[in-house]
């Protein structure tokens, strides 16, 4: 575990550009630049180019797009590919909707990406394994998830993260667990989102190495949120959510060692 990119990230605040969805882009954002990133948000594709250019990473989120956001979402994958900036696409609800699971394949046709993060019916989806996916729930399923995270990382040649309870991070070879985290997390729609910008912000200071990135990210914001949970005096959303931007930008290299469940 390379927990020095924690420090590396906030010295270096990259430029992180993400095509968000509209439902957690403030959340996004916010992690982001709490964490010690700079975000960019875009919807326009003539600003494409020299967003992608200016960038240390992007992340694409399939979350709710249209047909010209779509356009939009293909013309900054091929740019981040054509400029070598570390690529990460959140593949949203496509184990519960045939639709986008045919956009996002297709997709991956046309750009190649380095990290895909996704809950485990959406990784299944993408491994063409069965699972029941429930809209941008994980939904129910009997495999085995580090077996279906190593075939989607062998299907689409890059590093998977299968998140949920425990967070499997492979390369379809390598296999790292983090067990840190907190039932909470469910509970505030677009925790998800903003671990994959948070991926891709850790993506951008890792000189290339998207398995440690990815590790490290995953070890990084479940240890934020467990130690949120930790203080609270009960089971409260709102106040976790609000709670957990806080964390993520006080949250030491030393606290995370410190809790790190990780095999
Ligand atoms: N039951 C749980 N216990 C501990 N941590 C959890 C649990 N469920 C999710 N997490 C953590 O929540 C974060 C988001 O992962 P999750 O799999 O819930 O994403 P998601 O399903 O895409 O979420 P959303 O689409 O609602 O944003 C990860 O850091 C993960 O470790
Ligand atoms: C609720 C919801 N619907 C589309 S995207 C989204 C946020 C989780 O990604
Ligand atoms: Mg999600």
């Amino acid at each position: 575990m390379q927990l020095s990119l924690l420090n590396q990230l906030r010295d270096q605040n990259p430029v992180i550009l993400n095509i968000s969805n509209f439902v957690t882009v403030q959340d996004v954002a916010n992690g982001l630049n709490s964490l010690g990133a700079s975000p960019i948000m875009s919807e326009e594709i003539a600003e494409a180019d020299a967003l992608v250019q200016m960038s240390g990473a992007v992340a694409l989120n399939l979350g709710a797009f249209t047909k010209q956001q779509l356009a939009h979402i293909q013309k900054t994958g091929e740019l981040a590919n054509k400029y070598h900036k570390p690529l990460i696409v959140d593949p949203v609800a496509i184990g519960a909707v045939a639709y986008r699971r045919e956009v996002a394949e297709q997709l991956f046709q046309q750009f190649q990406v380095d990290i895909i993060r996704g809950n485990a019916g959406e990784i299944a989806a993408l491994a063409g394994m069965d699972w029941q996916a429930k809209g941008i729930d994980a939904g129910e399923g009997d495999g085995d998830k580090v077996t279906i995270a190593q075939a989607a990382a062998n299907q689409h040649h890059c590093v998977v993260i299968l998140s949920g309870p425990t967070d499997i991070i492979t390369d379809g070879t390598r296999v790292v667990q983090v067990k840190n985290g907190t039932p909470l997390f469910q509970l505030h729609v677009g925790s998800g989102d903003m671990l994959s910008s948070i991926v891709a912000a850790f993506a951008a200071v890792s000189g290339g190495d998207y398995f440690a990135a990815a590790q490290t990210a995953c070890l990084v914001f479940a240890s934020a949120g467990e130690l949120v949970a930790s203080e609270l005096p009960a089971e409260l959303p709102g106040t976790f959510a609000m709670k957990l931007i806080d964390e993520l930008h006080l949250v030491t290299v030393a606290e995370v060692e410190r809790v790190a469940r990780f095999a």
